[in-house]
């Protein structure tokens, strides 16, 4: 997957959720091209978010690229069900897989692009072994499960190895950064070698079209 310039992923986590439809089409007024979804299962993380039917319902009125982002143990239990609902990428964090490898190699029989998370505590190091078949790597930069949390800023000593080995190598995933993200820190960010910024509480709360506009004047 090549890209060119840093794109905005909102993450529809901090959308209001009895608007759901009209706040999607508001964020297709600004040019968004993907839409972050996170699906929390209560184990890998505390909070349970939202599932299958609700990517099924927007699947529905928008033909944005589905990046949806499982913080589930075990998610390749779920692999043929996401397909169906119509997600585009599947992203397994590495903590929660016995054989990650195996996990995105499912997504792909499936269809779909691959991606692995690592949360704020997993070195760039384990990813070895499985940068050869990933389309996206996921930097958290806050602890998976909650949005409107604090920018960790290690994160981008993390983003930058990433960088550094697909210069120095053959391998042309993509880097996408997750959690924390506002006005103040995009630009550095973006700066860094990320390809995909996911916002959460900085698009969606207030004023949605005026936030992306300022947000991606930064990058
Ligand atoms: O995966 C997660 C949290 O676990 C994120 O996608 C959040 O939804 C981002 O929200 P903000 O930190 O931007 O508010
Ligand atoms: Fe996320």
């Amino acid at each position: 997957m090549e890209e060119k310039i840093s794109k905005l992923a909102p993450s529809i986590l901090s959308a209001d959720f009895c608007k759901l439809g009209e706040q999607i089409h508001e964020l297709e007024e600004c040019d968004i091209e993907l839409l972050h979804i996170d699906i929390m299962d209560g184990e890998f993380v505390p909070s349970i978010s939202f599932g299958m039917p609700v990517i099924k319902s927007i699947r529905k009125i928008t033909d944005m690229f589905f990046d949806v982002h499982l913080m589930v143990n075990e998610p390749v239990r779920y692999v043929e069900d996401f397909a169906k609902c119509g997600a585009d990428l599947l992203t397994v964090h590495y903590e929660a897989c016995k054989d990650v490898r195996a996990t995105l190699e499912k997504i792909k029989e499936a269809g779909m692009k691959c991606s692995v998370a690592i949360s704020p505590d997993t070195e760039v190091s384990k990813l070895e072994g499985l940068l050869d078949i990933v389309d996206v790597v996921l930097v958290m930069s806050v602890y998976p499960g909650f949005g409107g949390q604090k920018f960790i800023r290690d994160s981008l000593e993390k983003v930058r190895k990433l960088d550094n080995i697909r210069k120095e190598s053959k391998f042309d995933f993509l880097i996408e950064i997750d959690g924390g993200v506002n006005i103040e820190n995009a630009k550095e960010i973006a700066e860094n070698g990320v390809d995909w910024i996911v916002a959460g509480t900085a698009v969606f709360g207030g004023d949605i079209k005026e936030n992306i506009r300022k947000l991606k004047g930064e990058f």
